[in-house]
């Protein structure tokens, strides 16, 4: 199977004025030399006649790019076409007839990674690039594409290895030739490596909000300007808005950039008791988007004071009042008027100070996925049974899970049944 010629489009789909397509495997070379004539010189791009046959393909920017110094490790090329369908599809055909075939999605990034030319973190990261749409989403990929969180891994599954030395040898040296401090040694070791693993666990889900978006949730009384404060933020009418209490029964969302991070901002129905069951139930899910969010901005209009929301921590709550045109608002509280845009800025700071404050991260690369998260509480949950164990091989058992966990992370070991979810997400070319 990975013996096979593959190519993709690597550029996106519609009009434009060039479409480059890759290729790589093992008859990269010849299939080449047969459209371009002879190989170009490595890694500089060259103007060649592409020819299937005697029938001119396109005059085309031609990448020979011989493997391992390439992104999959193996021989591959690039062609950079004139685009438009005639092209695409009559190169695609000399390719299969060249004995190439089309790409699986993630199957180049795929096999960058079986060559050892990126571990699975940084894999994960490639896929997060293409996927971010704000500036901090692009940092966190990258940071993580440069293998931040790899060597982190690295560092731990490295003391790990020499902690299951030190054990070995008290297993096979038992009481006579060792010092007593070779074990409290140990067993320090130990707890330093799980007290780095919980700070990184406790890290308030930082990187996670980075990748998917901050999840903040308008929640209010009916009435309360909740869709109109919605579509100013958006910049367009997302929610119908009408002077009627109750319009809005289900959750609307719209994401949005807030000073460069990723946000998803959700107006919910009004909170009222209410005998009309679709309105009651549009507030069940107001409930449970509040108890989800991240952020709740409570909107009210003076002089109706809200009640507390309940099952929310005063700190994820920020308190605004509505309508400023008609009532001010009090003292210390933030005021807006989605109507007149006054205070809009102010609080569309403020929102960023919020989003930042969730999102700030004390240096160190932060874990970005649920995969991630699994990994390093198997690990930590090993370690902490390690420490409690009470005989000497059973810690060493509890050492070689906690390496295992590590392994899996960065792909050093036993993943396959991992791959097809990592890689199945990509698009096709990458
Ligand atoms: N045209 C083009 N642009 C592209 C890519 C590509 O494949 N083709 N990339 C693909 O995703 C990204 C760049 N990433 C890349 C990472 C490694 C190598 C690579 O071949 N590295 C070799 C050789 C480096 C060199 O020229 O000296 C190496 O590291 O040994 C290429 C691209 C974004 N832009």
């Amino acid at each position: 199977m990975s013996d096979a010629t593959i190519f993709a489009r690597a550029t996106g789909a519609g009009r434009a004025a060039i479409t480059i397509l890759r290729v790589s495997g093992p008859k990269a070379g010849p299939i080449l030399e047969a459209i371009a004539g002879r190989l170009p010189p490595p890694r500089l791009a060259s103007l060649r006649t592409l020819r299937h046959g005697t029938d001119v393909l396109d005059h085309a920017v031609v990448l020979w790019l011989p493997g391992p110094r390439s992104y999959t490790g193996e021989d591959g090329f690039e062609l950079h076409l004139h685009a438009g369908p005639a092209i695409e599809h009559d190169v695609a055909d000399a390719l299969v007839t060249l004995g190439a075939r089309p790409a699986e999605p993630g199957e180049f990034t795929r096999r960058a990674f079986t060559h050892g030319r990126i571990d699975l973190l940084q894999a994960e990261a490639i896929a997060d690039l293409i996927e971010a749409e704000t500036s901090a989403q692009r940092r966190q990929a990258l940071t993580q594409g440069d293998g931040a969180l790899s060597r982190l891994y690295d560092d731990w599954a490295q003391r790990l290895r020499t902690i299951l030395a030190h054990q070995e040898a008290l297993i096979d040296f038992p009481d006579e030739d060792l010092p007593p401090e070779v074990e409290a040694r140990l067993l320090t070791g130990i707890a330093d490596l799980r007290a780095q693993m919980d700070a990184h666990l406790n890290d308030g889900h930082r990187g996670e909000l980075v990748r998917r978006g901050i999840s903040i949730v308008i929640a209010g009384a009916p009435n309360a300007g909740k869709s109109s404060l919605l579509n100013v933020l958006a910049g367009r009418d997302a929610a119908i808005v009408t002077d009627r209490a109750g319009t809005t029964r289900d959750a609307i969302s719209v994401t949005l950039d807030l000073g460069g991070q990723r946000a998803v901002i959700t107006d919910t129905a009004g909170l009222r008791e209410t005998e009309d069951a679709i309105e009651a139930e549009g507030i069940r899910r107001a409930m449970f988007h509040v108890k989800q969010a991240d952020l709740v901005v409570h909107l009210y209009t003076e002089p109706d004071r809200p009640a507390p929301l309940a099952d929310v921590p005063v700190e994820d709550v920020l308190t605004v009042c509505n309508k400023t045109d008609l009532h001010p608002a009090p003292d210390g509280v933030l005021g807006i008027s989605a109507t007149t845009g006054a205070g809009l800025g102010a609080l569309q700071a403020e929102l960023a100070i919020r989003v930042t404050r969730l999102t700030h991260s004390a240096g160190a690369a932060p874990l970005t996925r649920a995969r991630h998260r699994a990994g390093i509480t198997e690990a930590r949950d090993a370690l902490a049974e390690a420490e409690r164990a009470a005989w000497p091989e059973l810690r060493g058992e509890a050492l070689r899970v906690a390496m295992r966990a590590l392994g899996r992370l960065t792909g050093a070991v036993g993943v396959e049944d991992l791959l097809e979810a990592v890689f199945g997400s990509f698009c096709i070319g990458k």
